[in-house]
């Protein structure tokens, strides 16, 4: 067993746009895996707490934004997180509103996505293999983790005049890298869609292949291109919004959710990170996920290559 492997980093953090790194922690190092899907978006960073409880943090576009949203490498950053031994994946996003109610600067946990993206990203650990799979994906986030979550935010957002948490809502992630058009942006409404992004797929796709539990905090930093009378986005607009978002997001693994809001920093994310990990190790988050995988694998182990099982074998036992 490796090193990473051996230790305890059951939380892995997807950092979006604006959130390229985790303040208030203890460095512990940095790993920059070679998996068989290729390297991470950037080197993962290893923090702990006095009491040792580890997380791993990776900026899905690098943390100089290096990566637009069709070429991060998302299965290598799952991967390389599953490998580590991460059991949840806490993901961050900046995105578009397409809800009057969800103003910029809110909050959003969606509990449903629609795929606009275009089939140019590899969106399973399966492809290239003669192995077939078909993992579930009708509720494509954690139910478990997405609850857990929000009580957390909320206590956060207390803090924050007049910025609200929306939950069950429905994101659509386009292709990118270009925003939407105004035809589009309406037609997203149509279809059922409140808040817009480019990159919550295929990550949660290959989090669910890889029995990972995955949730999302989304933060809305703009109105889109469906506001008739107003200016569409630019990424000015984003940015205006994506530094406060961004702190804000900081805060919600820091925050010392249940506990009186004047304590210091450390612990404060003593407190949070450390009621995140007791969930995943005591099971509560992850027990709907882990042995999913089992009964979607098609292909029967005799009519399985040897090659195709070591590389799965990377992030799934099915294949020892
Ligand atoms: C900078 S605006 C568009 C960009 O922002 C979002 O990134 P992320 O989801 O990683 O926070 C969106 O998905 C686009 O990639
Ligand atoms: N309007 C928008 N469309 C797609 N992704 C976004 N990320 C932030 N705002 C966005």
């Amino acid at each position: 067993m490796s090193e990473e492997t051996a230790s305890s980093v059951v939380i892995g953090i997807i950092g979006g746009s604006g959130l390229y790194h985790m303040d208030q922690l203890t460095f512990v190092r940095e790993v920059n895996p070679m998996t068989p899907w290729g390297h991470p978006s950037s080197p993962i960073t290893i923090s702990q707490l006095p009491t040792g409880e580890q997380i791993a943090f990776i900026a899905r576009h690098g943390k100089h934004h290096t990566h637009s949203p069709s070429a991060v490498p998302y299965a290598a950053n799952i991967a390389a997180l599953k490998h580590l031994g991460v059991k949840a994946i806490l993901a961050f996003s900046a995105v578009g509103s397409l809800r009057e109610e969800i103003r910029p600067g809110d909050f959003v946990i969606p509990d449903q996505i629609i795929d606009r993206t275009k089939g140019i990203r590899q969106a399973s650990f399966f492809e290239g293999t003669n192995i077939v799979a078909h993992a579930t994906f009708g509720d494509p986030f954690s139910k478990t983790f997405s609850a857990f979550l929000v009580p957390l935010v909320q206590n956060v957002l207390k803090e924050s005049e007049g910025v609200q948490l929306h939950t069950g809502k429905c994101v659509v992630v386009m292709e990118g890298s270009l925003f939407s058009t105004r035809a589009e942006s309406k037609m997203y409404r149509i279809l059922g869609g409140d808040i817009i992004n480019m990159s919550t797929l295929p990550e949660a796709k290959l989090a669910r292949e890889a029995e990972i539990s995955y949730a999302l905090i989304a933060t809305a930093t703009d109105y889109d291109a469906w506001r008739e009378s107003e200016e569409v986005v630019t990424v000015s607009e984003v940015l205006k919004t994506l530094h406060t978002n961004a702190e804000t997001s900081r805060q919600v693994l820091c925050y010392p959710s249940g506990l009186g809001v004047n304590m210091p920093n450390s612990k404060v994310a003593q407190a949070v990170i450390a009621e995140l990990h007791a969930a995943i190790t005591s099971n509560q988050l992850t027990s709907e996920i882990e042995g999913s995988m089992e009964y979607s694998i098609v292909t029967q182990p005799a009519h399985q290559t040897a090659s195709d099982r070591e590389k799965l074998r990377y992030i799934l036992p099915y294949f020892s």
